[in-house]
């Protein structure tokens, strides 16, 4: 199934968390490596006041069980120190996973699509520059939800390239 995984980091060396991310979310069997997005430098939304975020998108042909993957996915966030804290406080790295194939579920341990998706300017302009095609479930296009929303908060950082997996 084709997955989308979010990314994102506002604490230590970011781009070094993300790359990181990138990296450790392969290195396992059950997941190939589609595309990764431009990098973002993001204005912060929700929680406690907070330094940017580099944000980006990866997409993969998952062969994983959901629940496997989202373990695998919470297992690189805990390999890059991240500690369990405040809500939409600050973190080294942060890994949701956005949509998983077309599945629906409401589960609150795993809700798909990631429940604040079509909200978030900072991922879904990644998303549409990784898959100019991307549609979130239940939502509708990427790119028709991009068109009515602010996206002043998210910045191309064109310096900053994440490379595919190692
Ligand atoms: N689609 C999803 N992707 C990642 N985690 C999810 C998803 N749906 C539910 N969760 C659950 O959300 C819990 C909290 O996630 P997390 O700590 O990353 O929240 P957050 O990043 O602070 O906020 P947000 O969920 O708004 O991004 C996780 O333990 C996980 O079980
Ligand atoms: N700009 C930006 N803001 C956030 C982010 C994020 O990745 N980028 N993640 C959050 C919790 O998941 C809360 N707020």
């Amino acid at each position: 199934m084709r997955v989308v995984i979010a990314l994102g980091s506002n604490l230590g060396r970011r781009i070094d968390n993300l790359q990181g991310a990138v990296d450790s979310l392969f290195d396992a069997p059950g997941l190939t490596f589609v595309a990764v997005s431009p990098v973002y430098e993001t204005d912060p939304v929700g929680g406690p006041e907070q330094g940017p975020y580099l944000n980006a998108v990866v997409v993969a042909e998952s062969m994983l069980d959901p629940r496997t993957l989202l373990d695998r996915a919470q297992s690189v966030e805990n390999a890059f120190g991240r500690e369990r804290r405040e809500r939409w406080g600050p973190r080294t790295l942060d890994v949701d996973l956005i949509t998983v194939g077309n599945l629906m579920s409401d589960d609150p341990e795993l809700t798909l699509p990631h429940p604040r998706a079509h909200e978030r300017a900072f991922v879904l302009v990644p998303w549409a520059q990784a898959d100019p095609a991307a549609v979130l479930p239940g939502r509708g296009s990427v790119a028709a939800l991009l068109a009515d929303m602010d996206q002043s908060g998210v910045r191309l950082r064109p310096d900053l390239v994440l490379e595919p997996p190692a």
